[in-house]
């Protein structure tokens, strides 16, 4: 008993010496002779010690991006992690349902390969000076560090990892909580230690069945985005950067932004909610793209009123102030903020060098006043596709129909039918137009609603047009009254100025015939020597 005790002690007073030395080294080595330490011991260790360690940092490069191996290796460990770690983080899961869990800091958990047995641990580092902070610190680098036997190098290095990174990445989709992102003000207070980009859970319900569009157009689509998300070997194959543009244009309430989220959910793509007016400069724009993640839609709405990227933006104000001063005016606010973002900077975002960096991302603007964007802009090639949503059609009707009502058909339709045909409503009235105003409310009832709307719809757009007519007639009738006030003057001028002509040409001829008498008047005015004898002539 007694000779245990003394062991402890020995092993107690051992480790204390040990902690003394290295608080000692810590504190009062330079630095630098410390780093040669380090690096000796772990040459001496390395002849000693059989095992392999392979780090995987968290971030890669000067933390722009988070490595796409730990967060493969972190899914494909979180399985083993519930089961066997100690002390475990717990996350939200997909569709907020069910939480994921994974080992927290400084744990460490085994994993078994073909008879290899291995280690997996997750270590952070902190900074050496680190001062106070009322937020969280984001300075922290942490990294998963695989442990191994030397003898298993081989089949640990060129199959087991590849087969962790395959599975973690299907791990990763599978249980991907798709987002919706929007970018922090470049300037102002949230300078310190932010991140580029805020977050919350992109939950939209919107999808190509509910959006109302001509069938012929949605597959167009459809296809589309089917056949960008497979492109991987043909966008290589041919040298281009594996994106593809979408300009989505029409009058406000035909669906723009409903179409980006029902491609997103379509595709299982995060959604980039850029807000340009708040990004300070075109380097600013660089990082924000960098911190895109694939598989993501980039979206920038109303691009034509987002900045100075038309050349015709104070003509663009002026146009809309006419139509929504409300809107125009927090547009307007937005504006104030002193964004340097040029055409060129956000044409390098597109399609700059930095695009391609990362791999699956759709880029889409949506205006509602495309022939004012600058044709460099929305190229093809830049923007690949342009897609015009647009007033509501009998088609577009009838998905609202089975949508908002469960209706496919109904003895009302046909009218339904010529009217739309007739008007220029937008998906988003005819839908107000079919929501039941009360909770079971009778689908007849909303489609009166909605024949009621389009009839009003028609007269108004046939009152509009005739004194659209009229004020043409009247315009036209003043151009004509001016235009032939301008001939009758011009006609006056020309009768006055022929007048003055042949006065002119009057006088010219009494002036010759006067000239004729003294003919040699002029020879006298050329040689002064003459004029005497002129005059004595003349008898003067
Ligand atoms: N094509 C459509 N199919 C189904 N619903 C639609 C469609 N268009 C509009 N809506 C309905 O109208 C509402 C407004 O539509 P949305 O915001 O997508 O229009 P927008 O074209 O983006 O308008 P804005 O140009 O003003 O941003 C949506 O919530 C949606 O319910």
């Amino acid at each position: 008993m007694s000779k245990m005790s003394e062991i402890w002690t020995g092993v107690g007073s051992t480790l204390a010496s040990i902690m003394f030395v290295h608080a000692m080294i810590q504190q009062y080595l330079p630095y630098r002779f410390r780093d040669y330490m380090e690096k000796y011991m772990h040459r001496i260790l390395g002849f000693t010690n059989p095992y392999i360690h392979i780090r995987f940092h968290e971030f890669s490069g000067e933390r722009l991006k988070r490595s796409e191996a730990y967060t493969a290796i972190e899914a494909y460990l979180s399985a083993k992690s519930s089961k066997l770690a100690k002390r475990l983080k717990a996350q939200i899961g997909k569709d907020s349902k069910n939480l994921v869990l994974s080992m927290d800091d400084h744990e460490e958990i085994t994993d078994e390969f073909q008879q290899a047995k291995l280690w997996w641990s997750l270590s952070k580092t902190t900074p050496k000076t680190q001062s106070f902070s009322f937020y969280p610190t984001s300075e922290e680098k942490r990294y998963l560090t695989l442990k191994f036997h030397r003898r298993y190098r081989e089949i640990i290095t060129e199959v087991y990892l590849n087969q962790v990174i395959e599975k973690g990445k299907a791990i990763v989709v599978e249980n991907r909580q798709r987002k919706l992102y929007t970018n922090n003000p470049s300037h102002g207070y949230y300078g310190y230690k932010k991140t580029l980009w805020s977050h919350v859970v992109f939950d939209h319900p919107a999808t190509f069945d509910n959006i109302a569009m001509d069938p012929t157009k949605k597959k167009e689509i459809i296809d589309d985005l089917i056949t960008f998300s497979k492109g991987k070997e043909y966008y290589a194959k041919v040298g281009k950067a594996w994106k593809r543009g979408y300009l989505l244009y029409g009058p406000p309430g035909t669906g723009k932004s409903t179409m980006i989220a029902a491609m997103a959910n379509f595709l299982n793509y995060d959604v980039y909610d850029l807000e340009l007016t708040a990004v300070k400069e075109n380097s600013d724009l660089r990082k924000l793209l960098i911190e895109t993640s694939n598989k993501s839609i980039i979206v920038i709405e109303d691009i034509d009123c987002s900045l100075d990227l038309t050349g015709q933006r104070k003509k663009n104000k002026e146009d809309k102030e006419e139509t929504d001063p409300i809107k125009e005016k927090s547009k307007e606010d937005r504006d104030h903020k002193d964004s340097k973002v040029t055409l060129s900077g956000l044409l390098n975002f597109i399609d700059g060098l930095w695009s391609a960096c990362g791999g699956e991302r759709l880029i889409v603007f949506t205006t509602n006043y495309v022939e004012k964007l600058d044709p460099a802009l929305i190229r093809r090639g830049r923007m690949d596709k342009h897609i015009e949503l647009s007033y509501c059609g009998f088609e577009g009707f009838k998905i609202l129909a089975r949508n908002y009502l469960d209706l496919d058909s109904h003895h009302l339709f046909e009218p339904i039918r010529c009217l739309i045909g007739e008007t220029q409503m937008t998906p988003a009235d005819v839908a107000e137009n079919l929501m039941p105003k009360t909770i079971n409310g009778d689908p007849e009832i909303c489609l009166k609603n909605l024949i009621e709307a389009l009839e009003k719809a028609k007269e108004d757009a046939r009152l509009k047009a005739e004194e659209e007519a009229k004020e043409k007639e009247l315009s036209t009738k003043s151009g004509e009254a001016k235009k032939d006030a301008e001939e009758k003057e011009l006609l006056t001028k020309s009768g006055e100025a022929k007048e003055e002509e042949k006065e002119k040409e009057l006088s010219a001829t009494s002036g010759e015939a006067k000239e004729g008498d003294s003919s040699t008047k002029e020879e006298t005015e050329e040689d002064g020597s003459t004029r005497l004898k002129d005059k004595e002539c003349n008898g003067v």
